[in-house]
């Protein structure tokens, strides 16, 4: 059984999504959630595996059924329509170009326009019973950036990040949160590259420390394990202290850390241990063989907070804008934008490049030197100002004028990533 399950009806499907019952810290009772188009019942799991099972929503299905949303100022998830004044070209990742526009005599892109009414949208309602999607099953630490970002939402569990940008895409939920960096393990770039293809917004930022727990299941000791299951993020945290515990055990990757402390006991695994939170020992029955395995004890995630809408930007407190951007021109341009930042006195919070995926190698001619490939990249900035500020804007006008690609706060400009914590 699938938490979200197209069911056929008369002009198009109905998504049934089944959240947990009260296990679940952010949702006290059982719920049944359906999308704004359709209703269809649907019997509870009897068992704990079974309900565990419906409460992952199956990537399959949600990606198979993509809808255009109402919120994205035209564009839908293939189509981006305009930005910023300009004419769209999009590629296969939904790039937009601003390079060659249109809208100018010279082809020259046009610079960022000034806030309009229309950019603007209501905040998010923080802690108001949103629909908030994580991906893992209840115990991930996901789960617990939302209740952070969300206190009192109805976290909903995801089995993969992207059925998580669906999931708000298609009003199954109002917001995402999920997590892009880790002080350990460093960047998490699926999310990155998810963020590109869809169209949500960074409407906030929480930061979790992330507290590793060894659990096994009741009387199994450490000599026992042959197998360390967890998500790749987590056992890449616990790696050193893996070794100094003395366990001579495989390593396995699997989605997420509670899915990991569920398998091991739903299938009475006596020579594995999970990497998890002490709340999924809880909630799964296991024992805690060996607590505050992180390399570091001040091991912190950092997770964004996604939303149909962009926020306004404002000035009245700290604010966080992420930019993502590229130029045909290889890396040479990264000194003239980062001094774009740097003259008016912005300081960038975090700075990263990643292949270019769309377009990975650049064919350069050199006449002396004969024909060369260079990798192509994307660079991710985030930057502490708001798009209110007038030196924020005028910082991306001039990065505007050097690159190829630009997307503000991974949404449609002018918005902002704000900072919350
Ligand atoms: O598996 C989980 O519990 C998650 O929430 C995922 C995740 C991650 O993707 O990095 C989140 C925080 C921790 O850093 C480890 C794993």
């Amino acid at each position: 059984m699938h938490a979200l399950s197209p069911y056929p009806s008369n002009s198009s499907f109905n998504y049934l999504f089944h959240t947990r019952p009260s296990t679940n810290r952010f949702t006290p009772n059982r719920f049944l959630i359906k999308c704004a188009y359709g209703f269809e019942s649907a019997g509870f799991a009897s068992t704990r595996a079974d309900w565990q099972t419906s409460c992952a929503i199956l990537s399959s299905k949600v990606v198979s059924q993509d809808q255009p949303s109402s919120d994205n100022n035209g564009a839908t998830a293939d189509h981006v329509a305009a930005v910023n004044g300009h004419n769209a070209a999009v590629s296969d990742l939904n790039l937009v170009h601003i390079g060659n526009s249109g809208g100018t005599d010279n082809n020259k892109p046009l610079p960022p326009k000034p806030l309009t009414i229309s950019d603007l949208s209501p905040a998010p309602m923080h802690g108001s019973q949103l629909r908030v999607a994580y991906q893992g099953v209840p115990g991930a630490y996901s789960e617990a950036a939302a209740g952070k970002a969300y206190p009192n939402c109805e976290a909903i569990p995801c089995d993969q990040f992207e059925v998580a940008f669906q999931a708000v895409q298609l009003w199954i939920a109002d917001r995402a949160v999920l997590p892009v960096e880790n002080s350990l393990g460093g960047s998490i770039h699926r999310n990155y590259d998810l963020l590109l293809r869809h169209q949500l917004h960074i409407v906030g930022e929480v930061q979790l420390p992330v507290h590793h727990c060894l659990l096994a299941l009741p009387g199994v000791r450490k000599e026992f394990l042959s197998r360390v299951i967890s998500h790749p993020q987590a056992l890449a945290q616990c790696e050193h202290t893996l070794t100094k515990l003395g366990l001579n055990v495989a390593r396995e990757a699997v989605d997420d850390t509670a899915g990991a402390a569920e398998f091991v006991a739903a299938n009475n695994l006596r020579d594995t241990a999970a990497i998890a939170s002490a709340r999924a020992a809880e909630l799964y029955g296991l024992q805690i063989l060996a607590d505050g395995i992180q390399d570091d004890p001040s091991n912190v995630t950092r997770f964004v907070m996604l939303a149909r809408e962009p926020i306004i930007p404002r000035t009245d407190r700290p604010f966080k804008t992420s930019i993502v951007f590229a130029h045909d021109k290889g890396t040479s341009v990264l000194f003239k934008v980062l001094s774009a930042f740097a003259f008016r006195n912005i300081s960038l919070t975090k700075i990263e490049s990643r292949p270019h995926r769309s377009r990975p190698i650049r064919v350069v001619d050199d006449e002396n030197v004969g024909t060369a490939k260079h990798f192509e990249y994307m660079f991710y900035v985030d930057f502490e100002a708001s798009m209110a500020e007038v030196r924020a804007q005028n910082a991306l006008a001039e990065v505007q004028e050097f690159t190829s690609f630009l997307r503000v706060g991974y949404g449609i400009m002018p918005n902002g990533g704000c900072w919350l914590d």
